[in-house]
């Protein structure tokens, strides 16, 4: 499976924030996407998913499910944890499972694994920032897709989240998976850098 953007080019409010980009990314490789703030990271992976429309350029899987789209094969998680405050950890977990579709892993599993085990019926509103981050992390787990688009996925994270997430990650790219992470700070697995927007 193979990820490649060719000529990729972003325009967002009237103004070009990149263009000319070419990027490629392959099963079992972590590509951190590095730049200056307001350098389109960001929009990267939001074109990769679907959620925005490059001006100009291509973006296509090879190698992936010939019945679905590139998005439908993308986990996109934002740098802000999409989380509805009144619902407890378990039903935002449920509800996103719904909303994403497809084959279902545990749930009860998947909130083990971010060590949220014991949170499953305590209302989202309470949790602390880095459990909001591991609740968002569990979505990658109970919906299995091959394209993991991240932003800032460390954000929040104590030391020991970051090491379970490295877990996370290493075990998705031994399974064929392939990342693009948006970050600031070391990814925490072997990553190849792409940057964009120049050095300034
Ligand atoms: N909805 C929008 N409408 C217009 N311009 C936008 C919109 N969202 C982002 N931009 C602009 O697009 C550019 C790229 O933003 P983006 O969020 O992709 O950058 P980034 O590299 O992720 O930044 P950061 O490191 O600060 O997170 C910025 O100049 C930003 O102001």
């Amino acid at each position: 499976m193979q990820l490649s953007g060719r000529g990729v080019i972003c325009v967002r409010g009237g103004r070009e924030v990149f263009s000319g980009l070419d990027f490629e990314a392959v099963s079992g490789e972590a590509v951190a996407v590095t730049g200056r703030n307001g350098s389109g990271k960001t929009s990267l992976l939001r074109l990769i998913a679907g959620l925005l429309i490059p001006a100009g350029g291509t973006i296509v899987l090879d190698g992936g499910d010939a019945d679905m789209t590139l998005p439908e094969q993308c986990h996109y998680l934002g740098h802000r944890d999409a989380l509805k405050s009144a619902l407890s950890v378990a039903e935002n977990l449920a509800f996103w499972a719904d909303f994403l579709g497809g084959q279902r892993f545990d749930a009860a599993e998947s909130l083990a694994a971010v060590g949220l085990e014991h949170a499953a019926d305590l209302p989202a509103a309470f949790l602390s920032a880095g459990q909001r981050r591991r609740l968002s992390l569990a979505r990658l787990l109970t919906v299995r897709r091959p394209v993991w688009l991240l932003d800032e996925p460390t954000n929040a994270l104590d030391a020991a989240g970051q090491d379970m997430f490295g877990g996370l990650m290493r075990d998705h790219l031994a399974r064929g998976g392939l990342i693009i992470a948006a970050t600031h700070a070391p990814l925490g697995i072997e990553s190849r850098e792409l940057r964009i927007g120049g050095t300034a």
